[in-house]
């Protein structure tokens, strides 16, 4: 088999980005108060270098990050598999029960995800799943993906996946 030239390539787009609202748990009695932030995504895949100088046409990448951080936009993210929470589903309507303490929003402005905590190191993963996961990404051959998010500058988590 001929010799194969990886490359890493980086993509780190302002536009990469999606406000939304959340709570950080740090135990069954202590909780952030209810805030947003301008949630930035970054990724990095590696692989090798086609036979015409190209290894994947990222604009490609680019449309699928976006993508998912629009799924993500202007709502409150709260965790399913908190161990201190519980999300109750009521007529169009999301309870949480946290402690002794009852929140009610409606449906539209909250996305459960499938997460024990709404933090960095839980997102990253969480994106990097659902970015292997779409069929526009399939066949293109990477070796690893890395993919970050960040809560505010100067502080990411970046979850990778190499190819077995
Ligand atoms: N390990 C983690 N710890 C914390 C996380 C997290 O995701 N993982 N998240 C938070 C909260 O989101 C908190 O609101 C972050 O606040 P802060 O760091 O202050 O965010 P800023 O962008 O304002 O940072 P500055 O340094 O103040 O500019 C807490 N812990």
């Amino acid at each position: 088999m001929a010799e194969q030239t990886l490359t890493r390539i980086e993509i780190s787009k302002e536009y990469l980005n999606f406000s939304a609202g959340h709570f950080t748990i740090f135990s069954a009695t202590e909780r952030e108060n209810l805030h947003g932030h301008n949630f930035h995504v970054r990724c990095a895949v590696t692989a090798a270098i086609g036979p015409n100088g190209l290894a994947f046409d990222y604009v490609d990448l680019k449309r699928v990050l976006k993508a998912l951080c629009d799924t993500f936009d202007e709502r409150l993210l709260l965790p399913e598999l908190s161990p201190f929470l519980r999300l109750e589903r009521q007529e169009g309507q999301v309870v949480v029960l946290f402690a002794e303490q009852r929140m009610t929003f409606l449906e539209r402005d909250v996305l459960l995800l499938p997460i024990r905590n709404v933090t960095i190191e839980e997102l990253a993963p969480l994106l990097l799943a659902r970015l292997r996961d779409r069929p526009e990404l399939a066949g293109m051959g990477f070796h690893a993906i890395e993919l970050g998010v960040s809560s505010g500058a100067g502080q990411w988590a970046v979850a990778t996946w190499e190819s077995a």
